[in-house]
């Protein structure tokens, strides 16, 4: 696993337009090597700015829509085209601006498609595992670049503290008595999480200064499961000034004057 490099902008904006930069960067770097990349998503407010920052970037036709998968580390089960759902808003700001290939677009059930929860979670576990290469040396694909937000509390997707879902071996988990509305989720799970081969941890606010500060201390990801978010090659933390605010600052530099 790779030891995180920390990156701080001046704001939640500026930390959402940097981002954005950065995945169409990486997205058209794996694309000119091998073809085709794959991108996590994440909810939340941070991740969701994202998405709107790419749409609006000039330079988002640089990627090829085509040719990338849209994975989501998490989501709220609740009905296709609820407001909640993390799929939702992804859509809204992002996926239908661009020209995405609908069939690589890989979306977690909700109640709606008659699955339960569980029965959910294997699903997008089947997905998971016809789209792994052997290259992978998994049952999932060991994505390009995963995105994850993170909690106060230091949940990343809808893995929080304490919770049996953070001992989970299977590469999909459904998640009940969720603290963050609404209870009831579908997670990736931290072997799916440290497979990837970049994992960025994008948070902002002062909320989340504490929990970041744990997630790069030797906290163990059942107290932090943020202390999980590593990626095989590359690990980013990228935080706002405010979220940056409680960690050595050795750590970390600014980048956004
Ligand atoms: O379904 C969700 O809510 C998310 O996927 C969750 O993991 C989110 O990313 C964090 O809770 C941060 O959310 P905020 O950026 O809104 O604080």
């Amino acid at each position: 696993m790779s030891v995180p490099n920390v990156i701080i902008h001046r704001d939640a904006d500026m930390l959402a337009k940097a981002v954005a930069a950065r995945v169409i960067t990486r997205t058209v770097d794996v694309q000119s090597g091998k073809g085709s990349a794959s991108l996590v998503l994440t909810g939340g407010t941070v991740g969701i700015a994202t998405l709107a920052e790419i749409a609006a970037s000039p330079a988002r036709d640089a990627i090829d829509w085509r040719n990338l998968d849209i994975w989501w580390g998490d989501e709220r089960f609740l009905p296709s085209g609820h407001p909640e759902r993390n799929e939702t808003g992804a859509r809204q700001a992002l996926l239908d601006h661009v020209d995405v290939d609908p069939a690589r677009v890989h979306v977690m059930r909700g109640p709606d498609s008659g699955m339960t929860a569980e029965e959910s979670a294997e699903a997008y576990a089947d997905e998971l595992r016809r789209a792994a290469r052997p290259e992978d040396h998994g049952p999932a694909p060991s994505f390009d670049v995963m995105m994850l937000g993170m909690g106060p509390d230091g949940h990343v997707a809808s893995l929080f503290p304490g919770m049996p879902a953070l001992y989970e071996t299977r590469p999909v988990v459904a998640v009940h008595g969720s603290p963050k509305p609404p209870p009831t989720r579908i997670s990736l799970t931290l072997p799916v999480i440290q497979g990837s081969r970049e994992v960025w941890l994008i948070a902002a606010g002062e909320e989340k200064a504490g929990a970041v500060r744990l997630a790069l201390s030797d906290s163990g990801p059942m107290q932090v499961p943020a202390a999980g978010a590593r990626g095989r090659q590359r690990t980013l933390f990228l935080l706002d000034r405010a979220a940056a605010s409680k960690i050595p600052s050795s750590l970390g530099r600014l980048s956004s004057p």
